[in-house]
C-alpha cells in the first residue's frame, strides 16, 4: 500500500500540471489501445504531468509505453445505475494491477451497486489514490469525509436531465477548493485560458480530454460555430425610453431591419412606459430573441433611477429587467441610453474601435465612455453623465452643465432674453443673422469648452463624438471647436459627428445583449462593462 506522504509526494507531483485524458470516441477510429498509447505518448512528450485512462487494457499498454502517472477509471453502463464510471470494486482491483496509481471513482449522489466508501477502501487498500469525480460541492464534501485524496469536477452538468453546459463549472472549482483537499478540475476545459482559469480558482491540476484526444469533437465544434455565424441569427428587440418618445426596433447587427416610435407621457409612469414599448412591439412576438432597452437615467443592479426628474420622472429603483422579463419573457438587459448610444458610436458608428467620449447634446446633456475597448458603467452605472457635472455660474447656485448647455437651457435663455424659441428655433433664428439667438448658442458652446478639457485629461479618448439634436445642429461644433483653441494642444480633444443619430442607443444596446450572451457562463471573459454593475444590466 502506498504510505501517506508517497501519497502526497504523487499528489503533489501533479500541481500546476496537466493531465490529459486520453479515452477516444468509443467506436471511432482512434478507439484501441495503440490509439490511446499514442496519445499519450504524444501528450507525455509534449510536457503532461499525468494521463487518464479508461479501461484495464488501456491502462495496461500505456503504463508499458509511458512514465508518469496513469488515473485510471473504467467505464460501464449499467441497466441499474446511472453511475459509469468504475461502479464495481473488480474494476479497482483490474486498474490497480493494470499500473493506475490513481483510480477514479464516480462519487455522485445517486443510486450505485457499491457504496463509495468501499470503493475507496479498496483503491487504499490496492496501495493507490482515490480520486472522487463529483457534480457539486456536497458530493465533494462526503467524497473527502470517505477518504477520496483528490476531488474531480469531472460530473458537474452531466447528472442533470439536457444538454450539459458549454463551459467548465469553475465555480465548482472553487468551491471544492475550499473544502482543503487537492482539487483535479475537469470537464469542458477545451481552451488553455479556461484550463488556466481552473488554476486561479485554485485547482492543483487540469485534465482535458476532448480538446486534445476526441477529433470527432473538435470538428463538430468548429462545425457549429461556422454554421451558426454562417445562419443569420433572430433580431433584438431594442427599446429606447426618453424624455419625449420612445423608439422600438429589431435590430441585428448593425441594421435596423424595423422601427416604431410612440410618445413617452411622462405622467403615465414607468409601469406604462413599458407597456406602451410593448404595444408598440406586439406583432413582432416570436421574431427577437431578447430585449435590450436603453433608458434616460440610471441603470444599477437592473433597477431604474431618475438622475434628473426634469428629464422623465422616473421612481427610485423601479425593477426594470425583471419588469421587462415579465412582459417579454425573453432574456434582457437595461442602461442608460447615452452609454448605449456611446457604444453604438464605438461600434458602428463615428468611433469604429476608437476609444470616445460621447456626448448627446439635446433637451438634456448625456454621455458615455469607451476606454480599452470597454464600455464605463461605474460602480453604481452613473459613468459618463456628463450633463451632471457641476458648473460655476452666476450667484453660486448650484447648476449642471446640462441646465446651462442644452436645449431646454437654451430655451430658457431664450425666454429671458424675450424671445419664445426652442433650440430648432434658436439656431434658425442664428442662422438668419439675429445676434440674440448667436449669444445663446455661444453661451451653451462657452461652458461645454470649458468641461471638455478637463473630460479629456481624465480619459484621454482618441475622440470625443457629439451627438443630438442641438449637438448636430449647423454650426455648434465648429463654433465649439473655435472656443477649444484657446486650450493647450494636450487638452484640446479631437471632435467628431456622432454618425448614428438617433439609431444609437437602439443599436448600442443590442449589441452589448449579444456580447453578454456570450460571456455569460463564461467566468474568464474580460469584463466586457467594467465596475460592480458589470454584466449586471
Ligand atoms: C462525464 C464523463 O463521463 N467524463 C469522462 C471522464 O472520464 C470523459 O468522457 C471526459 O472526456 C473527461 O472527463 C474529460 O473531459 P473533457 O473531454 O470535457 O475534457
Amino acid at each position: 500500500m502506498t504510505s501517506q506522504p508517497a501519497a502526497t509526494a504523487l499528489t503533489e507531483s501533479l500541481r500546476g500540471g496537466l493531465v490529459v485524458s486520453c479515452q477516444p470516441v468509443p467506436g471511432g477510429p482512434f478507439d484501441g489501445p495503440e490509439s490511446v498509447t499514442r496519445f499519450a505518448l504524444a501528450a507525455q512528450n509534449a510536457g503532461a504531468s499525468a494521463l487518464r485512462i479508461e479501461g484495464a487494457a488501456n491502462v495496461a499498454a500505456v503504463a508499458a509505453a509511458c512514465s508518469i502517472p496513469i488515473i485510471g477509471l473504467v467505464k460501464r453502463d449499467l441497466a441499474e445505475t446511472p453511475v459509469r464510471i468504475t461502479p464495481w470494486v473488480e474494476d479497482v482491483i483490474a486498474l490497480a494491477e493494470a499500473g493506475a496509481v490513481i483510480v477514479a471513482i464516480d462519487a455522485t449522489d445517486r443510486p450505485r451497486p457499491v457504496a463509495i466508501g468501499t470503493l475507496i477502501e479498496t483503491i487504499h487498500a490496492r496501495g493507490c489514490i482515490a480520486m472522487a469525480d463529483i457534480a457539486n460541492v456536497d458530493e465533494a464534501r462526503k467524497a473527502s469525509a470517505l477518504g477520496a485524496d483528490i476531488i474531480g469536477t469531472t460530473m458537474s452538468g452531466y447528472t442533470d436531465v439536457g444538454p450539459p453546459p458549454r463551459t467548465p463549472d469553475i465555480r465548482l472549482v472553487r468551491e471544492a477548493f475550499g473544502l482543503g483537499k487537492p482539487v483535479l478540475a475537469e470537464g469542458r476545459y477545451n481552451e488553455p485560458r479556461l484550463a488556466a482559469a481552473a488554476i486561479r480558482a485554485g485547482a492543483i491540476a487540469v485534465v482535458v480530454g476532448s480538446a486534445i484526444t476526441r477529433p470527432e469533437h473538435i470538428t463538430q465544434w468548429f462545425v457549429d460555430a461556422i454554421a451558426a455565424e454562417a445562419t443569420p441569427q433572430k433580431p433584438v428587440l431594442a427599446i429606447d425610453i426618453g424624455g419625449t418618445k420612445t423608439a422600438v426596433a429589431l435590430v441585428r447587427g448593425d441594421q435596423i431591419i424595423e422601427r416604431r416610435q410612440v410618445p413617452t407621457r411622462p405622467a403615465d409612469g414607468a409601469e406604462m412606459w413599458l407597456s406602451a414599448a410593448a404595444h408598440a412591439a406586439r406583432d413582432w412576438r416570436g421574431q427577437y430573441r431578447g430585449v435590450a432597452a436603453a433608458v434616460t437615467g440610471l441603470v444599477r443592479d437592473g433597477r431604474w433611477t431618475a438622475v434628473n426628474p426634469a428629464t422623465l420622472p422616473v421612481p427610485e429603483d423601479f425593477p426594470i429587467v425583471s419588469r421587462l422579463a415579465e412582459q417579454f419573457g425573453q432574456p434582457v438587459l437595461a442602461l442608460n441610453d447615452a452609454q448605449a448610444a456611446a457604444w453604438g458610436e464605438y461600434c458602428f458608428g463615428a468611433g469604429q474601435g476608437r476609444d470616445l467620449l460621447f456626448l448627446t447634446i439635446s433637451s438634456g446633456i448625456g454621455g458615455g465612455a469607451v476606454v480599452g475597448g470597454q464600455l464605463l458603467r461605474g460602480a453604481g452605472g452613473l459613468a459618463g453623465h456628463v450633463g451632471q457635472i457641476p458648473v460655476p455660474s452666476p450667484g453660486n447656485r448650484h447648476h449642471r452643465l446640462e441646465d446651462l448647455a442644452s436645449g431646454f437651457a437654451m430655451a430658457a435663455a431664450a425666454r429671458t432674453a424675450g424671445q419664445d424659441a426652442d433650440a430648432k428655433a434658436i439656431f434658425a433664428a442664428m442662422a438668419a443673422g439675429e445676434t440674440w439667438a448667436e449669444r445663446i448658442v455661444d453661451a451653451a458652446v462657452e461652458h461645454l469648452a470649458l468641461a471638455l478639457p478637463g473630460l479629456q485629461a481624465l480619459l484621454d479618448p482618441q475622440i470625443i463624438v457629439i451627438g443630438g439634436g442641438v449637438g448636430l445642429a449647423t454650426g455648434f461644433v465648429p463654433r465649439l471647436e473655435a472656443a477649444l483653441t484657446r486650450f493647450p494642444s494636450a487638452l484640446k480633444p479631437s471632435l467628431a459627428l456622432a454618425r448614428l443619430g438617433a439609431d444609437a442607443g437602439l443599436l448600442g444596446a443590442a449589441d452589448l445583449l449579444d456580447r453578454r450572451a456570450h460571456l455569460e457562463s463564461d467566468e474568464t471573459a474580460p469584463t466586457l462593462v467594467t465596475g460592480a454593475a458589470a454584466l449586471n444590466v
